[in-house]
């Protein structure tokens, strides 16, 4: 499927200062970053960024602190109004648009979650949620409903009437989440929103933010510092080093061709060598998607998968042998089509092979990175040993040229 440009950003700059175009006229003539400070007091927030994000993806900005992350995002409601340059909405450019018109692409279009929750502590945890929604003229009961329904999303039913101080940390977060898609938003902003969590419900919120990402496929653009949580969450990942954004691409692209020694740093010169095999980090974690021939009709399977909210499911024969993978799509093909010859490998997909645990992870990245379904790993006799998961997949390389690699210790 194409991809639809949904925020298509041109040539845009903030400059913070006395004199933004006296600022903008240095940059034209070649001088850089610091040199414009030393000469005008001004500083370039974020330089020429150009890029586009696209409808539905998970797009992590991602780069040290003062980079120009958080400028370069609040650009994009003009919660900073930018120097020069184009961001275009839906085809529509938000840099020209007057007050009302703003104001109206705000509430209706874009939502953003914070790091610091910024719940209010007077009001409870429904009124907090719905506090969008009254400020865009909504009514009480239509906005506890969206706000109920919110709250559900993340799981929070039955907290309406709690006060933010009886919450936890996560629960907090949680709340601010349910704030941002209580307006039901094409575009959700997140500013280090998971930063302040114990690593634990971090992890947490992230299957949040991706299981509700699976069900709503709204534009989320995640700013974070963090390289596990973007490998974790980023469909893309736009990298910034002093106000430019230097690369973007999937974190495959980026691991395999860093644009420069700054990427290189981030991904510590990760290099996908021939050292850690397919069968090191293969995982037999889905026993629930694992499925014997002799288990059970087509019909059955489709059931199960769908019961399980489980896409696919690997087949195996009585002695582990990997034989063929189904999803839920080619079950219901191949049942519609069913012919009285109909055999349970009609519905394999035809593109899901098994590799070798001796492969190297540099043979198999191709294969991880172009399915969207973890990939078996198998022994020279076929017997299936677990699978390798994308996300799996790019945290060993990153934690193995970290020096803590132990690969068992994932
Ligand atoms: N209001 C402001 N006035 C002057 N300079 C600013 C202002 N806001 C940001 N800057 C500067 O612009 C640059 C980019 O800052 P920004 O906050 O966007 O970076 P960041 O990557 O989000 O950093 P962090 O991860 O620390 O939040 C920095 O040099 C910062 O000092």
């Amino acid at each position: 499927m194409d991809s639809i440009e949904k925020i298509v950003i041109n040539n845009l700059y903030k400059i913070f200062g006395p004199d933004p175009p006296q600022a903008m006229e240095l940059l034209r003539n070649g001088k850089n970053k610091q040199e414009v400070y030393e000469d005008t007091g001004n500083t370039i927030g974020v330089q020429d960024a150009s890029f586009s994000i696209n409808q539905g993806e998970i797009f992590v900005v991602m780069g040290l602190s003062g980079s120009g992350k958080s400028t370069l995002v609040r650009m994009l409601n003009r919660l900073i109004e930018p120097t020069s340059g184009e961001v275009l909405v839906d085809g529509e450019n938000v840099l020209t648009m007057n007050h009302a018109d703003l104001v109206n692409f705000r509430r209706s279009k874009t939502s953003m979650v914070f790091q610091s929750f910024a719940l209010m502590p007077h009001l409870n945890i429904i009124d907090n949620v719905s506090f969008g929604l009254e400020l865009a003229g909504m009514n009480k009961q239509q906005r506890y409903e969206r706000s109920l329904a919110a709250l559900q999303q993340v799981g929070l039913e039955g907290w309406e009437n709690a006060y933010p101080k009886e919450l936890s940390g996560g629960m907090q977060q949680r709340v601010g989440l349910a704030r941002g898609l209580a307006v039901d938003p094409d575009i959700l902003l997140m500013d280090e929103a998971f930063s302040a969590l114990d690593p634990l419900i971090r992890t947490e919120m992230q299957d949040e933010l991706l299981k509700l990402q699976d069900q709503h496929q709204r534009t989320v653009v995640f700013i974070s510092h963090d390289l596990d949580e973007a490998l974790r969450i980023g469909g893309r990942i736009a990298i910034m080093e002093g106000g430019r954004v230097v690369q973007v691409g999937t974190p495959e692209e980026i691991l395999q061709n860093p644009a420069d020694d700054y990427v290189r740093a981030f991904f510590r010169g990760v290099d996908p060598t021939g050292v850690i095999s397919a069968g090191d980090i293969a995982r037999d974690n889905q026993p629930t998607s694992i499925w014997h021939t002799s288990q059970g009709s087509l019909r059955a399977i489709l059931e199960k998968l769908n019961d399980m909210d489980r896409e696919y499911a690997y087949i195996l024969d009585s002695q582990r042998r990997f034989r063929g993978m189904v999803s839920i799509d080619s079950l219901r093909t191949t049942l519609e089509h069913r012919t009285a010859a109909t055999k349970f490998e009609d519905a394999f997909l035809a593109d899901a092979q098994a590799v070798l645990e001796s492969d190297s992870l540099q043979d198999i990245l191709p294969l991880v990175a172009s399915h969207p379904w973890p990939v078996p790993v198998v022994n020279e006799a076929k017997k299936y040993k677990g699978v390798v998961s994308k996300n799996r997949f790019l945290r060993t390389l990153y934690r193995a040229e970290n020096g803590n690699a132990s690969v068992q210790a994932e």
